[in-house]
């Protein structure tokens, strides 16, 4: 058995992605070496053996799941030389997307997941990521209904510092919610992962960073008027999508779906924005962080860095300076649209 996985660099990694996109050429070309193993390794905990990183011989994941990503299940896997753990994003190739890895490769921030590196192995594609033993923001919903007004505002500014981030380097991530943004153990660090709808962001004649054609739309009840009407997008869709998780986690339900049957898309363009889910018991300037970021208007509609700068103000002016929120497993809410 041959292998060419390496331990590398970001840059190998997003060049080597590129050739795995729609099966790989080899798989075209010679059927047979479906059973090729190559990737990138981009730390010394994760160790290829003979330029092989193989599951269950190399590495094993563990029973049941963490989550599920974009296109493929989550688990926590483990280095057999090393013992290191992780978490290792499982995909069929026809599903891989290359902005996956091209997107997020050489980035680095506090509130990005940092990517361990990425192997192929026959027409399975594993990304490794760290492991966030808090889980999704999703599942902590699921458990507590919805959440105090400090905690969600937040999240919500972890998340636009991740986004502020990523628009920075033109980059989109595409499908901003509560599933993807993951906890540390203690819930109080938060930061944003799953780049399977991410894309890069290209200069117009403007000067406006668009994505080009070939975006996934990511969910759909947090979609971006733009978005749904087909036009070309810039990072302004993930500032809408940002305030649709807002309301998921202040009212425990998706924005729209009390409101209107499927497709939901048709109402996304057309119906006003959904500032009437924004609960009543706001503090003012929580509502008007979430309207100034539904803004159907891209180019009226608050920049990340913008909203994130209005979120700590109001952080600082409710009295919150890391720590004093809400307990951040608290007793469980009703969602607000199941009153
Ligand atoms: N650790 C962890 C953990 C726990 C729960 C959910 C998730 C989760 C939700 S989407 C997601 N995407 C993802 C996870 C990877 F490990 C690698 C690439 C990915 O896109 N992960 C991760």
């Amino acid at each position: 058995l041959k292998g060419s996985v390496i331990f590398g660099e970001p840059r190998n990694l997003a060049c080597l992605a590129k050739t795995w996109k729609g099966g790989g050429l080899n798989s075209k070309v010679h059927p047979q070496e479906t059973d090729e193993n190559e990737g990138v390794l981009l730390i010394e905990k994760l160790k290829a053996v003979d330029y092989e990183y193989r599951e269950d011989i190399h590495w094993t994941k563990s029973q049941g799941l963490l989550g599920t990503g974009s296109f493929g299940e989550v688990y926590k896997m483990e280095d057999k030389e090393t013992g290191f753990q992780c978490a290792a994003k499982k995909m069929r190739i026809e599903h891989f997307r290359a902005e996956e890895l091209t997107t997020c490769t050489g980035l680095m921030h506090a509130n990005v997941l940092p990517l361990y590196g990425a192997v192929k192995e026959g027409l399975w594609v594993t990304i490794f990521m760290k492991l966030m033993e808090g889980g999704s923001l999703g599942q902590l919903l699921k458990q507590c209904g919805y959440l105090p007004e400090d905690r969600a505002l937040d999240y919500l500014g972890q998340t636009l510092k991740g986004l502020e981030y990523l628009h920075t380097h033109n980059v989109l991530h595409g499908d901003v919610k509560a599933d993807n943004v993951l906890l540390s153990g203690d819930g109080n660090h938060a930061v944003l992962c799953d780049f399977g709808h991410a894309a890069h962001l290209y200069p117009d004649e403007m000067g406006n960073y668009l994505m080009t054609g070939d975006y996934v739309p990511g969910t759909e009840t947090h979609l971006a008027p733009e978005v749904v009407m087909g036009k070309r997008c810039d990072a302004k869709a993930d500032v809408w999508s940002s305030c649709c998780m807002m309301l998921h986690l202040l009212n425990g339900c998706h924005p729209w779906v009390q409101y209107y049957n499927h497709p939901l898309c048709l109402k996304i363009a057309k119906e006003p924005p959904p500032l009437r889910e924004i609960p009543s018991s706001c503090h003012p300037s929580t509502a008007h962080i979430i309207r100034s970021g539904l803004e159907k208007e891209p180019a009226k509609r608050a920049s990340a860095a913008e909203l994130r700068k209005w979120g700590d103000d109001l952080l600082v002016g409710m009295g919150i300076v890391g720590g004093l929120k809400s307990p951040w497993r608290g007793e469980y809410r009703e969602p607000r649209c199941l009153q």
